[in-house]
């Protein structure tokens, strides 16, 4: 049953990632599986996506969502990744699909920050704890994604260092990366075929960073869906109560090149978000997209690795192999190169 062999497996984190189990869990889902797991007792976010938490979680979101639409000033633009992102604002595969969704995307709000949050300014019915409880949900994404770097993906990627001495990832590339990762609120809007095109949530795509955390409201409908490469299905991945999605990107999947050979390497899966299904469509999600530091360098990876991974696979849809990023020395202009596509400019 090809559902079951994709079906993403549950992972309890109760103990923190201290047992080899745990590691070696996270690790087959990662590698020998879809890319894609699910935590549990993870703690707050875990506890965030519970049933008692979510009429509140979605009050909190719906009063954002309607001051970022009632204040212009506060909307994202193309050189900023900041702020109220309006409905058809994103470029998704723009001839082909109409993503119906609003949006709103911030970061790290340390002063030290390369780009500035950007909350909706004049809007009186904001409650005074939401900034503050955003900014909290980001230290906890980021805790999350240091706890899972550190103890799990590093350590894997550090090992058999045959074709390099230093380690690929030190704890400075992934911690130092919050300058630049990003946490985007979706509200998928109900469905009404206004558009010419199929509409869907979110068009078929990699994530292109390390890994992306999904947090998913537990009664919110099954929209998330993962490519199965052997049947060439969508596969769901429903909510679970008390439960974060976590799936690998094209970075951490190219870092793996570098010292590992091509049946042990991280798999950054190919997924899309369903629109009109269940609740008229309607949707809320947070999805966390973390980063390497933007100054790491890329040379590690230019060298034949990518002609080589290029001319063994067909059936791979890394964002990264699709394109000579031999012009970019860093991780930093090549994802400020990928986001600069994100919005649609108008
Ligand atoms: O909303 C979701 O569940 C996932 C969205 C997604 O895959 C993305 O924005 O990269
Ligand atoms: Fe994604």
């Amino acid at each position: 049953n090809s559902s079951c062999e994709v079906a993403p497996p549950i992972i309890d984190i109760a103990d923190g990632i201290s047992e080899t189990t745990t590691v070696s869990a996270i690790l087959d889902a990662t590698i020998n599986k879809s890319g894609v797991l699910y935590l549990t007792n993870c703690g707050y976010l875990c506890d965030l996506m519970s049933i008692e938490s979510e009429s509140a979680f979605d009050d909190n979101l719906r009063t954002l969502f309607a001051a970022g639409r009632s204040d212009n000033s506060s909307w994202s633009s193309q050189m900023n990744s900041r702020g109220y992102i309006k409905e058809g604002g994103e470029s998704g595969v723009r001839s082909k699909f109409y993503e119906v969704k609003e949006g709103y995307e911030f970061g790290s709000s340390a002063p030290s920050a390369p780009r500035r949050n950007k909350w909706p300014g004049h809007f009186s019915s904001l409650p005074s704890s939401t900034v503050p409880s955003l900014d909290r949900m980001f230290e906890e994404l980021e805790d999350l994604k240091n706890l899972l770097t550190s103890k799990v993906f590093a350590p894997y990627l550090n090992t058999d260092s045959k074709k390099t001495n230093d380690p690929l990832l030190q704890p400075e590339d992934w911690e130092q990366g919050r300058s630049i990762d990003l946490v985007r609120l979706f509200n998928y809007l109900p469905c009404d075929d206004s558009s010419d095109l199929p509409e869907l949530g979110s068009s078929p795509h990699t994530d292109w960073g390390l890994i992306t955390i999904i947090l998913q409201p537990p009664s919110s409908p099954t929209a998330l869906e993962l490519h199965h490469p052997k049947t060439q299905t969508w596969e769901p991945v429903p909510p679970i109560p008390n439960t974060v999605v976590v799936n690998a990107g094209d970075f951490l999947e190219l870092l793996s090149y570098v010292n590992h050979d091509s049946r042990s390497t991280f798999k950054s899966p190919l997924h899309r978000v369903q629109h009109c299904g269940a609740n008229g469509g309607a949707r809320k999600s947070v999805v966390f997209f973390s980063y390497p530091r933007p100054e790491m360098s890329l040379k590690l990876i230019q060298n034949d690795i990518v002609e080589q991974i290029k001319s063994g696979k067909t059936d791979d849809h890394n964002t990264l192999l699709g394109e000579d990023y031999s012009k970019y020395s860093t991780f930093g202009e090549w994802i400020d190169e990928k986001w600069s596509g994100v919005t649609v400019q108008t």
